[in-house]
Order: C-alpha cells, then sequence, then structure tokens
C-alpha cells in the first residue's frame, strides 16, 4: 500500500448543492496532510467521508486499503477521528474516558495516555464537562492518539487551544508519526501551524480540489517573481500567475513555474507555504473581481 488515502472523482451533494466534488487525491501513507480552505470549501464533508461516516454520492475512495464504513470489521479501530464537535461523555471522569478507550481498543496504548495528560496538564479524576473547552479538545486528541491508529483524522484541532498545548501536542502527534508510522490528515486555518508539521498539502476551493502535492514540490515550483511590467505579458504566457500586482513599471507574481525562467531581469525569491495557500485562498476572490487575472491563470 502507498497510499493511505485514494479517492476517484468523489462527490458529495445535499439537496440541489455540491458539498464536495471532482475530488481526486492520493495522499501517501505515512504523511502529515495539511488540508486547507475557507470556511464550507468541503473540508469536513471530505473527514467524514474519509472516516466511513458519510456517504459519498458520486466517485469511489479507499481508506487503507479499504472502502471506509462502520460496518466493515475493526474500521474504527484503525482510524482515529478527531471531530469539531468531538463527542465525550461529559458525565464521565478522565480516568473513566480512558478505560472505555481500553476496553473497546485492543491496541490501546494507555502508557502514551497517561503521559500524555500529564504533559498536558489534563487531571485523570476531573469531570469531561468541568474541563476547559481547550482541554476537552485535548482529551478527545489524547484518546484518538492511544488508540494507536494507523490513520489520524483531526478536523481544526487547533481550535481553542493554548499556544503551549498546542505545541506540545504537535511534539505528540509527530512522536507518533515517527515512532508508529501513523499518517495524519488534518484540516486547520492556522497556516503558520501547518507549515511547522505538514509534509503534503490539499487546498479545496468551493468544493473542488485546488491544489494537492508534497510540500517540497510545491515550494520549489511556486515563487515569487519581480520584474518588469513590459514582460509580464509573455512571462504569463508560459507560467501560471496564481496572483500579480503592478506598480509603476514593475510587476510582482506569485507564480507556479512551468520550466525555467528564461528573462534574467525577472527576479526570484522563495515563498513560505504560509504565503502559498493564503494565495491561493484568496485567488478565488480576486478571480471574481478581475476578470484579466482570472484570464491569466487559466
Ligand atoms: N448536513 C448538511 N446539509 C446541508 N449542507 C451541508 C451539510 N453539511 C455541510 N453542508 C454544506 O456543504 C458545504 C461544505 O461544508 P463543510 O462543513 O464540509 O465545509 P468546511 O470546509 O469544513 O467548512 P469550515 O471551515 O467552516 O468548517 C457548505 O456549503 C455547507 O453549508
Amino acid at each position: 500500500m502507498t497510499y493511505a488515502i485514494e479517492t476517484d472523482n468523489l462527490g458529495k451533494r445535499y439537496g440541489k448543492h455540491w458539498a464536495l466534488q471532482n475530488c481526486t487525491l492520493h495522499i501517501p501513507l505515512g504523511s502529515v496532510t495539511g488540508l486547507v480552505g475557507l470556511n464550507g470549501a468541503g473540508k469536513t464533508t471530505l473527514m467524514q467521508m474519509l472516516a466511513g461516516l458519510l456517504e459519498p454520492t458520486v466517485g469511489t475512495l479507499r481508506v487503507l486499503d479499504t472502502v471506509p464504513s462502520l460496518e466493515a470489521t475493526g474500521w474504527l479501530r484503525r482510524i482515529g477521528f478527531v471531530a469539531q464537535d468531538h463527542a465525550l461523555y461529559k458525565h464521565f471522569s478522565v480516568r473513566e474516558m480512558l478505560l472505555l478507550g481500553r476496553k473497546l481498543n485492543p491496541g490501546w496504548d494507555n502508557t502514551l495516555a497517561q503521559e500524555a495528560l500529564e504533559r498536558l496538564h489534563i487531571p485523570t479524576a476531573r469531570r469531561v464537562g468541568k474541563l476547559s473547552g481547550g482541554q476537552q479538545t485535548l482529551l478527545a486528541l489524547v484518546l484518538a492518539l492511544a488508540k494507536r491508529p494507523e490513520l489520524l483524522l483531526l478536523d481544526e484541532p487547533f481550535g481553542n487551544m493554548d499556544p503551549l498545548a498546542q505545541q506540545e501536542f504537535m511534539k505528540m502527534l509527530m512522536e507518533a508519526v515517527v515512532n508508529h508510522h501513523v499518517t495524519v490528515l488534518l484540516s486547520s486555518h492556522r497556516t503558520q501551524d501547518l507549515e511547522q508539521i505538514c509534509d503534503y498539502l490539499v487546498i479545496l476551493a468551493s468544493a473542488n480540489v485546488q491544489v494537492a502535492g508534497e510540500v517540497e514540490s510545491l515550494l520549489n515550483t511556486h515563487k515569487r517573481l519581480i520584474g518588469p511590467e513590459a514582460d509580464f505579458a509573455s512571462l504569463a504566457k508560459t507560467h501560471k500567475v496564481i496572483q500579480a500586482s503592478h506598480a509603476g513599471r514593475q510587476s510582482q507574481a506569485v507564480v507556479k513555474l512551468n520550466g525555467s525562467v528564461n528573462n534574467p531581469d525577472w527576479e526570484f525569491e522563495d515563498i513560505s507555504l504560509a504565503d502559498l495557500i493564503l494565495v491561493y485562498l484568496s485567488l478565488q476572490v480576486a478571480e471574481q473581481a478581475i476578470p484579466e487575472l482570472q484570464e491569466v491563470h487559466k
């Protein structure tokens, strides 16, 4: 198995509205994938289908070489899914939640769970409902990690976490990736955080896959170019201009390179992953506002 997640032309429609469509992905086994997109882009819908909680309207998917379904034997033991509204038993104590986890999961790693809760300063005697919102999120994440799943699906995990807890949790996540080879798909609006941990990126825009690829390769092919405005049109003929601005006789553009740039008047700059994500996210808005940019992008 090379890919943890394979989807082909996957789509989900609610009534007349497509929440996700034409979604074809090959997410490598062992990768940490950032899933980003504006509100309503389809991230949760995709995660729910990958977890087997939602039936696709069209297309096919295989997750860990299996068609995900709650009915598939042992399926829920193989994945850890932490939804935005993580379902915890509020009347249980943290300790009781651990006991439940242990009963339900043969691969349960109690040492990992205990140590993680200690590192995150979550008291095991407290009732779940009495933990803060951020602590409840952390508990849900620890429970998912302690199952020792093959795949972790984390929907907006950092929402209400303080920065120190987040840092600690990211460390634990990376330990699980290195030590137990877990594959991670996490959606987040915090682009700077994704930069620290992701080696694969998927950007959804208006229910469609806009970008999917290895971070290293995306950063190698996307550059900021600064050069003469007069040469801009010829640049745009060869390379895909994602975003451009013109001031006086100078142009600045973020481009997806198609081969090398032969004009020595253009200067190159690397862009960060956070910048790349922002550029793509703002593209939708820009395309609606500036029709000529839409032409260039196509
Ligand atoms: N149960 C549902 N019934 C009808 N429409 C839905 C349902 N769930 C989601 N949608 C619609 O599908 C689209 C995608 O929603 P989804 O929750 O997958 O987006 P998202 O990218 O996770 O958004 P956010 O970043 O705000 O969490 C939205 O337009 C949403 O309104």
